[in-house]
């Protein structure tokens, strides 16, 4: 289906690789001062979104030759494939199509022969019914009271779009506070319970499988503690909903099929949350704002699918994450937003890359012999500066940052925006332009330091500068705006497994801890000692019986 091209063997990579040896000392200070251009020959613009990719250790060689990679491993094919449906996730025998969620031109889009769109619009339309009568007080709870409170009861991506999204977008809440409950630890819910009153409350049951151990506990508990408090199984139907694609385990929960929202095989979890698994983003922004969110990342499809690799934001940002995790050999790379509300953005993102990323064996099932996904990690600034920011400036491994900020602010009180964006700026100065030793020498000698001082201070004050980051400057984060950085991350993430040629959307690495966590829950009930596991688990397991 698509191609199965070891990257390691173009002739791209062989060039890279030759072509790393002269990049890999160069200074990005030389390079800014030898092209007086370069930033604008290193940003794109797309809407009100700026990438600055100018502080990265390329040259415009690098982009030649990380572009003629993708052709070499034919990217564009593989773009086309899958907005036309065909069944990429080839383990799990599936179209990948989140795209088709967002779709709102005429376009038909198939799988296997069929049309998805007409399905893709009812359930649309069956979510602003739904949310519209939740917000606007129609929907009334068992008692005749509006709901105030949506608790959303999933786990991985049926949960971390959502949180992620509503508080992103916090700015835009209406009338009903939203509740996120994943942990299979019983704390998560009972604290959740707490904070809710049964009549005025609705549950979301959010699971592709409608069989996740954590999503069934946690929702069978919210279940017992709602008809406990009110007496009434009936009502029941007035206060919980269904996300799933798994009908007969929605109805065998219990769930009225009315309050049943559908998505399709075609949609994986990680980025589900333009189905049906958004239903609390729009209970809690309002159905017009979901849409907006829509189109967003409709937009930046279309710019993913049209532009010119060079021209291409996903790409760009695929190939530069490449041009470190296999020539310099990075490890991890940081997202780093500039905005309290888009905290849970790069926990987002580390499921979106991680899962996707996570593999170690090519589309032919043979162990690959380069590096795949890097680890993702980040907080919003500027909390990182003031925890693991000394890493990024002054440790032994190399981390490329994309810093993300908004230039309006939802809260323009006094002057917090601008001393956020003052560090915003300041850092990725920073970072790429160090401190020399003739710097510090002068700063110690202003400060009345002795050269004696000076000589044994010096070592440790040196930055060495050239740690490379990209800028996301967004005019404002709007739903729309949002969308369409979510969606440019997606693709970043698609491009990259077409050339690690990887299967980017199963994710068989979550399943063995399941299953052993299925044989050993039936373990735990006895208090006898057990013997079926290696030494270590059964110490572990034994010491934990008579601990507890
Ligand atoms: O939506 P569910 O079927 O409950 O699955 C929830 C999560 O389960 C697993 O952990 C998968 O690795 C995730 O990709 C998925 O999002």
């Amino acid at each position: 289906m698509l191609n199965k091209i070891n990257p390691a063997e173009t002739s791209a990579w062989k060039e890279l690789n030759a072509h790393f040896d002269d990049m890999k000392n160069a200074h990005m200070k030389e390079l800014f001062s030898e092209d007086s251009e370069r930033f604008e020959k290193f940003s794109l613009k797309f809407e009100d979104i700026l990438l600055d990719y100018s502080k990265n250790r390329i040259s415009e060689k690098t982009l030649f030759l990380l572009i003629d990679l993708a052709g070499e491993t034919r990217l564009k094919e593989a773009i086309e494939k899958v907005f036309a449906g065909k069944k990429i996730n080839e383990t799990e025998g599936r179209a990948v199509l989140h795209t088709a969620l967002r779709n709102s031109s005429n376009e038909p889009v198939y799988v296997d022969g069929e049309d998805v769109m007409p399905k893709v619009r009812a359930v649309r339309s069956q979510m602003k019914d739904f949310s519209d009568k939740l917000l606007s007080g129609q929907w009334k709870g068992c008692t005749g009271k509006q709901i105030t409170d949506v608790v959303n009861i999933g786990i991985g991506g049926s949960d971390l779009g959502p949180v992620m999204v509503t508080e992103a977008l916090r700015p835009y809440w209406q009338n009903i506070t939203p509740h996120f409950v994943s942990n299979v630890d019983g704390s998560h819910i009972c604290e959740t319970l707490k904070k809710i009153d049964p009549e005025t409350t609705l549950f979301i049951i959010a699971s592709k499988t409608f069989t996740t151990q954590e999503t069934m506990t946690n929702a069978h508990t919210a279940r017992r503690w709602f008809v406990d408090k009110t007496g009434s199984e009936e009502a029941v139907a007035k206060h919980f909903a269904a996300v799933s694609t798994n009908q007969n385990e929605v109805e065998k929960f219990g769930i009225d099929p009315s309050n049943m929202f559908v998505f399709w095989d075609w949609v994986g979890g990680r980025y589900s949350l333009w189905s049906a698994i958004g239903l609390s983003i729009a209970c809690t922004i309002g159905y017009e704002n979901f849409s907006a969110l829509l189109e967003g990342a409709e937009a930046m499809d279309c710019h993913f699918k049209s532009q010119p690799f060079e021209k291409n934001m996903p790409v760009i940002l695929a190939l530069i994450g490449i041009w470190y995790n296999n020539f310099f050999q990075a490890e991890t790379e940081a997202i780093l937003p500039y905005d309290q509300y888009m905290h849970r953005f790069s926990a987002y993102f580390q499921q979106g890359n991680m899962e996707s990323s996570g593999k170690s064996v090519d589309r032919s099932g043979n162990p690959v012999d380069y590096q795949t996904g890097p680890i993702v990690w980040g907080e919003p600034g500027t909390n990182g500066q003031h925890a693991f920011y000394q890493l990024i400036h002054q440790g032994t491994k190399l981390i490329p940052c994309d810093f993300i900020a908004p230039a309006q602010t939802h809260n323009p009180e006094s002057d917090h925006h601008s001393k956020l964006l003052s560090n915003f700026f300041a850092q990725t100065e920073a970072l790429m332009m160090g401190k020399t030793k003739e710097q510090v020498r002068q700063e110690l000698k202003d400060a009345g330091k002795t050269d004696e001082q000076i000589q044994s201070l010096l070592p440790f004050k040196v930055f060495e500068g050239n740690k490379p980051t990209n800028s996301i400057l967004v005019k404002k984060i709007t739903p729309r705006t949002l969308g369409s950085l979510i969606a440019m991350y997606e693709h970043k993430i698609f491009t990259q497994g077409v050339i690690w040629n990887i299967f980017s959307f199963d994710q068989w690495g979550v399943e063995l801890g399941k299953q052993l966590a299925k044989s050993i829950l039936p373990e735990l009930k006895e208090d006898e000692k057990i013997n079926s596991h290696d030494a270590s688990t059964n110490g572990l397991i034994n010491a934990y019986k008579l601990m507890r």
